[in-house]
């Protein structure tokens, strides 16, 4: 075989970290693709300080002198970990109050905890106290001891529905938020707002270099002359030199260059492990099963046999799962882990030297026709693309393989990433924010603006669930009930109309089980529903009942608690027992939200009343599907005679995703938790409907010569205008 890799000394001219670097044709053992390689910036040793400490004097300086500043720098420098541990040392919450740190995403927000309560206390247990985290259903800290916090950014901002001007903090770090999801752009524009009001408040803002400024300009407060409000800190210098490679031409199939490229690095590489990026967990584990039954054949390509084991990591694992990708390889074995995009920002996962990227991610695209998003492929960013080489680097040098040409990356993908806000269902988000006090939304200071349309199609979805009234005020029930339920409002509503429909338990359960399988091609069941369909099916069988998914699976969780949560029951039946414990432990949590916010019940009177709750009641089928259709009914679609259904509201052509119970059967009338767009529109998690219940559920949305999507938007949007 030819030569293999360039060596970084071999390169030249340019590359994105500006340091040197060049190109040459090369050959990458029995794959036929070839690279071109690129090298990173300038090599530090392995006991170098992070680089962010150069600029602790500039930061507090920075911090004390301005309301606002916005921190630039490489992946790695040390923003996310450091500069709370800096400004906690600094003495900034003496007063009381303490230092909240965002994250897009659950895993690196408890991972990171984890990390700087280990390096602030030196103990591995201490976590909790100093140093904590909140994420959806689960929170570990405690709001006397507790000075540092890291929290989703979806946290923080539920957060505020009982403290809107965050009165417990000191300083707000918005931390990764060039990823510009929904939850941080909100949180930019309250603390905006919150910053007119409290003087002493002070916001850090984490963010690749391209939207430093625009930031800047954004927190910027004319109408304050007496104080500097924003400023920009640039921090140099990265921990590692990561080099960068990319293929000579497009690659045809990308999880077969991901596989061969992995292959080669085993063969070739001395020690290190490898993190591969793929866009969606189907994928993740197709690899992960492929690397698995070649494992002997792999391993016995290096003379010195050293073993390769791979790890998926993706939302849909339990956390327990997930943490498996952070634990060390052991000796004389190579990790490979395979991810997708959740391990993209903020993590660190010891060992990574080589890095896998196939350009690629899953993104929801929001369809204002349907009102509805869209979960499709699509080439990632450049801030994204370097984000995931920055994985690599953390500890030692480190080598990024990217799967498409360096034009691509320069002249196709594009250079940030379209704000979430932009492109997503925002019926969540605007019923946040009436919640917290903003009626005007259309006045609402947003980095980007949303789409009108977006916005309006949100609040007729609102208008449609009873979440506000005509004139776009949240309603006191269900409406701010629904806000601080800690799930989307479809589902929120649901849970609300099982009360009357006496089947909590049931619509408990169910959303608890749909939130283990979150992503498609997920199930609760080993086998993939995709690619290991009969066996899936087989093991699904017993479990499933006419009336579609959502009942099948309240009938797995029954059988489970039936057995007693046995697991040797769920392994009996090809179900993954940690999905049954996490649906478990889901359901609880589910279970307390409720009793906090529907019922004002905490403490022991709450968990007593969520017992209660979770006792067994068996209702009748049509009271659960009809509490369902409460949340569901704008996701209700009629069959076709090619067999295709046709939305009710949008009137889009869709089709039963091909894992549903449902996918051969075509009842006439049903709804949809999800609607997919793979090759074609897909809907997922679907449930069979009569349809006089819409019109019983919904009747200012079904009854005749009522259109649902002349609900009114028109008037909202000018009342918007002019509150
Ligand atoms: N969980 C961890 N285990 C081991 N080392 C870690 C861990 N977390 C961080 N580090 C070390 O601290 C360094 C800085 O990490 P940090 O997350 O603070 O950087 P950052 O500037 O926020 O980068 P990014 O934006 O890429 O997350 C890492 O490069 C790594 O060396």
């Amino acid at each position: 075989m030819s030569k293999l890799f360039l060596k970084p000394g071999e390169v030249s001219s340019r590359n994105q970290y500006q340091e040197q670097s060049s190109s040459r044709l090369f050959d990458i053992g029995e794959s036929s693709y070839d690279y071109e390689s690129t090298i990173a910036a300038s090599f530090l040793t392995r006991n170098t300080p992070l680089p962010i400490h150069n600029y602790k004097e500039a930061l507090l300086y920075a911090v004390k002198e301005y309301r606002t500043v916005v921190v630039v720098g490489e992946t790695g420098s040390g923003k996310t970990t450091q500069i709370p541990q800096f400004l906690f040392k600094a003495g900034w919450t003496d007063g009381g109050k303490g230092i909240v740190c965002t994250q897009p995403r659950r895993i690196a927000t408890t991972t990171v905890a984890a990390r700087v309560a280990e390096e602030l206390e030196s103990s591995k247990d201490a976590l909790g106290a100093l140093v904590g985290f909140a994420v959806r259903f689960d929170n570990c800290w405690d709001s006397e001891k507790t000075k540092i916090l890291y929290a989703t950014d979806g946290t923080l901002l539920r957060m505020m529905l009982s403290d809107p001007l965050l009165s417990k903090f000191q300083v707000v770090m918005l931390d990764e938020v060039h990823e510009r999801t929904v939850s941080t752009d909100i949180l930019c524009g309250l603390l905006k707002k919150i910053q007119r009001i409290r003087s002493d408040l002070r916001v850090i803002i984490s963010s690749a270099t391209v939207d430093a400024e625009k930031f800047r300009a954004f927190f910027e407060y004319s109408g304050d002359s007496s104080n500097n409000t924003a400023t920009i800190l640039s921090v140099e210098g990265r921990s590692f030199p990561v080099d960068i490679y990319y293929t000579t031409y497009p690659v045809q199939d990308y999880l077969q260059a991901a596989y061969e490229a992995t292959l080669n690095i085993h063969r070739n590489e001395q020690d290190g492990d490898v993190l591969i990026f793929v866009p969606s967990s189907e994928q993740v584990d197709y690899l992960v099963e492929r690397f698995q039954s070649n494992i002997f054949q792999i391993s016995s390509m290096r003379k010195d046999r050293k073993r390769l084991f791979c790890v998926p990591l993706y939302s849909g694992l339990s956390y327990k799962e997930q943490l498996a990708a952070f634990q060390p390889a052991p000796v004389n074995e190579r990790k490979v882990v395979v991810a997708t995009n959740i391990a993209e920002t903020s993590v660190t996962i010891q060992g990574i030297v080589f890095i896998v990227d196939t350009g690629f991610c899953r993104m929801r695209v929001y369809s204002p026709e349907t009102g509805m998003d869209l979960l499709s492929i699509q080439p990632i960013s450049r801030a994204s693309a370097d984000q995931r080489a920055g994985r690599a680097g953390r500890s030692r040098p480190g080598k990024c393989y990217r799967l498409y040409t360096e034009d691509s990356y320069y002249n196709i993908l594009r250079e940030s990433v379209v704000p979430e806000i932009c492109r997503t269902n925002l019926t969540s988000a605007i019923l946040q924010l009436k919640a917290i006090g903003i009626e005007n939304i259309m006045n609402f200071p947003f980095v980007d603006a949303p789409p009108a349309k977006s916005v309006a199609t949100a609040l007729e979805v609102l208008y449609a669930i009873d979440a506000i009234t005509e004139d776009g005020i949240l309603s006191e029930f269900p409406g701010m009930v629904m806000a601080d339920l800690p799930m989307e409002p479809f589902f929120a509503r649901a849970l609300i109309a099982a009360k009357d429909y006496e089947c909590t338990r049931e619509i408990i359960t169910i959303i608890a089980m749909l939130q283990v399988e979150q992503v498609p091609g997920d199930s609760v069941f080993k086998y993939s529903s995709s690619r290991e369909h009969k066996s899936f099916e087989a093991a699904r069988k017993p479990f499933g009942v006419a009336e579609g998914d959502l009942l099948t699976l309240l009938n797995i969780y029954d059988a489970f608690e039936h057995s007693g949560h046995s697991l040797r029951w769920c392994g009996n039946h090809g179900i993954v027992p940690s999905y049954m414990k996490k649906a478990r432990l889901l359901r609880r949590s589910i279970a307390l939200s409720l009793c906090n916010v529907m019922y004002g019940l905490y403490g022991a009177a709450a968990l007593s009343k969520a017992d209660e709750l979770l006792s067994q009641k068996n209702p009748d089928p049509s009271s659960i599907i009809k509490a369902l259709l409460k949340g569901f009914f704008m996701n209700s679609a009629v069959v076709q005679p090619d067999g295709s259904y046709l939305t009710l509201v949008g009137k889009k052509s869709v089709t039963i995703h091909p894992s549903s119970i449902l996918a051969s059967r075509l009842p006439k009338y049903v709804i949809y938790c999800e609607m997919i767009h793979l090759k074609r529109t897909y809907i997922r998690n679907i449930t069979v409907i009569e349809p006089q219940w819409l019109i019983q559920v919904a009747p200012h949305v079904f009854e005749r010569r009522k259109s649902p999507m002349e609900v009114k938007w028109k008037q909202f949007i000018s009342s918007e205008s002019s509150k």
